[in-house]
This record gives structure tokens, sequence and C-alpha cells, in this order.
């Protein structure tokens, strides 16, 4: 008999894991987290929904299995995260999100992609704004942008920006602009200017109104590689967008440059890719439906590094922002003098 030294186990963990993130979504679309605050029984879960009790009784079993419920004598909880995150009732909900990040995503055409190639004119056009919905994304990131990101941002930035000085910042295709309007309710002298896609800039608009900052913050609708983005900035906030760069991606460096004053300070968030293009491969899976669409977008961090310091920027000396570096998810650079 053949020798098994391999155990096929892993495939198997793989199925799990797809039907976990299954029930999760049907959880999700079936909000039965918004009734579960306290312990409830599925006979009053079914009182709510209308949902068949018997079989919402077995779904809630298998969510509770999978962690996302606690049960205690047949009555079901949310666990901390999902009651945090999954249900409606919560300032943090993003259950929306969520669905809406799994179809951005999802892999239904991969097979047929691989057989037959890119759709042609995502290939032609290579605009991230045809494949991508960045309208619905920059309306869900609104919420989603408080789940840590904001925070640790300005976390940072308190350790670089002088709250008695004016400050002048670019959130650059900030998508609803979150991250400028915290900065600049932080800073008594702070204005700026949100640049998005003309697609996309309806959403800054009314989450700028909605925070009261018209008076303080532009919007400006334009394409970031061929429009001009303003000058004299103190900070460039460039948060998930420099992949679009793409082959532009050195141009875009000097942009970024001539567009900050002095000393001014360049925010950037990547995907941090390695150059074997292996890793994170929370990246590598989720951008590879817009690229099997034809969409050339992604580039390794090196690639962005060398663009960057070509142009003539530094990477911040980590001291200076101590202590932040664990959660920030992004990093700062500074612009030299070098290259004015
Ligand atoms: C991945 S999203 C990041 C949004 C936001 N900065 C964040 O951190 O969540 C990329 C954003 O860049 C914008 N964008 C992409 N290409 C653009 C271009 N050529 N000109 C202007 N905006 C663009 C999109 O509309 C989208 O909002």
């Amino acid at each position: 008999m053949h020798t098994v030294e391999l155990s096929p186990k892993v495939f198997y963990q793989r199925i799990q894991e797809y039907q976990e993130a299954q029930l999760l979504f049907a959880g999700i679309r079936l909000d039965v987290f918004s009734h579960l605050q306290d312990y409830s029984s599925p006979g009053e879960v079914a009182a709510h929904t209308g949902y068949h009790e018997r079989n919402l009784r077995l779904f809630l079993n298998s969510l509770a299995s999978i962690g996302l419920l606690d049960m205690q004598n047949g009555r079901y909880k949310n666990k901390p995260a999902a009651d945090e995150y999954l249900n409606r009732n919560s300032d943090t909900y993003l259950g929306d999100y969520i669905l809406f990040r799994e179809r951005m995503t999802g892999l239904e055409h991969v097979e047929e992609r691989v057989r037959n190639g890119p759709v042609a004119e995502v290939e032609q056009s290579n605009d991230g704004l045809g494949v991508y919905d960045f309208y619905t994304l920059a309306k869900l990131t609104a919420r989603e942008m408080y789940t840590g990101r904001v925070q640790s941002f300005l976390k940072a930035a308190e350790c670089l920006l002088n709250k008695n000085e004016p400050v002048k910042v670019l959130d650059l295709g900030g998508g609803p602009g979150v991250m400028a309007i915290e900065l600049i309710k932080n800073y008594p002298g702070a204005e700026g200017v949100v640049f998005e896609h003309p697609e996309v800039a309806r959403v800054p608009e009314e989450t700028v109104k909605a925070a009261g900052l018209e008076g303080r913050i532009g919007i400006v609708a334009g394409d970031f590689l061929s429009d001009d983005i303003g000058k004299h900035y103190d900070l460039i906030i460039a948060s998930g967008i420099l992949d679009f760069a793409k082959e532009n991606i050195n141009s875009m460096a000097d942009k970024l440059y001539r567009a900050l004053k002095p000393s001014g300070y360049l925010y950037l968030v990547s995907h941090d890719v390695s150059e074997d293009f292996l890793s994170p491969k929370e990246s590598i899976v989720g951008w590879l439906s817009g690229q099997l669409d034809g969409l050339n977008v992604l580039l390794c961090k090196t690639s962005i590094d060398s663009a960057l310091m070509a142009a003539g920027f530094e990477s911040l000396n980590k001291d200076r922002i101590a202590g932040m570096m664990n959660n920030l998810q992004g990093e700062f650079y500074v612009k030299g003098q070098g290259n004015e």
C-alpha cells in the first residue's frame, strides 16, 4: 500500500474556511446579529424576523460553533466582535462593507478569465474606475475608516504637526475624505483639499458638508495622474492610491514632491507588496479579480520606495513617531531639500 506522508487535511480545511465565510455572509444578509445583542432564543428571533424557527436554530448554532455567537441554555448572543461590527445598531457596523468587499474582490470569473484572457476594454483603458465601484466603496469606507485607520493616523500626525500652526493638507484619492476631515477637526488652523475622481467626488462633498467643514475643506474633482493637484501642502495623504499610478509612478512621485512645502510630509498607505509578488497574500488575492479583468495595477513596495527616493523624499526617522509604528498602517516620508 502507498505510504501516506502528507495529509490532505489542508484541502479540507479550505472547504471549511470557505463554508464559514458563506455562513458569515448569510448571517449579515439575514441580519441575525442585529437581534442578538442580548441572549435570545431562536423562537424569539424567529418572532421578530419571520424566519423558520427550526432552521434558524440550526443556523444560529452553526454561527456559535464557528465563534461568532455565544450559546447558553439554548439562547444565543453576539460575541463581542460580532456585536461591534455585525450588529446594525452599532456605530461601527461593517456588514454592508464586508459584503461589498467580498463582491469587489470576488473570484467568480477566475476560471473564465484564465481560459479566455482579460476583458478587452478594461485592458485598453486600464482605468481602475472601469472595474471597481469606487463610488460605493467611498460611501462604505466613510464608516470603515473609523475602525482603526483614522485613529492611528491622527496619533502619528500629532507627533509631526503643531496644533497651533496653520496646516494645509491634501487627501489625494481620499474616498470619503475622512482622514482630512478628522485631521482638520483636530487642528484649529488647518484647511485642506480632498481630491477625487469626478465619479466619486460627490461622496466627500457629502461627508464634508455633514461635518460642517465646507469653509475649510475644498473638494477637487479630477484625475490625479493628469490634472493639477495644487501646491504648498504641509501634508499629503496618499492612502491606497499609488497602485493606480502604475507605469506613471515616477512622475506621480515628482508631482507629490512638488505639491509639498519644503519639509512637508507624505503619509503613504501602500499594499506593502513584496518584490516577488507573493505577499501579503491579502493584497495578491484581493487585487487578482481586477488584474484578471485586464487592469494593470499593484506595485511592489520597493518600486514605490525607489520612485519616492528618486523624487527627493526621505523616509521619516521612526523615532519621531515613537510607539506609533506598530499600529500605523501607513508610513511617513518627508520632503528632502534636494530636488527643489
Ligand atoms: C483604494 S481607494 C482608497 C480610498 C481612500 N484613500 C482610502 O484610504 O480608503 C482608491 C481611490 O483612488 C481614487 N482614484 C483612483 N484613480 C484615480 C485617479 N486617476 N484620479 C483621481 N482619483 C483616483 C478612487 O476613486 C478611489 O477613491
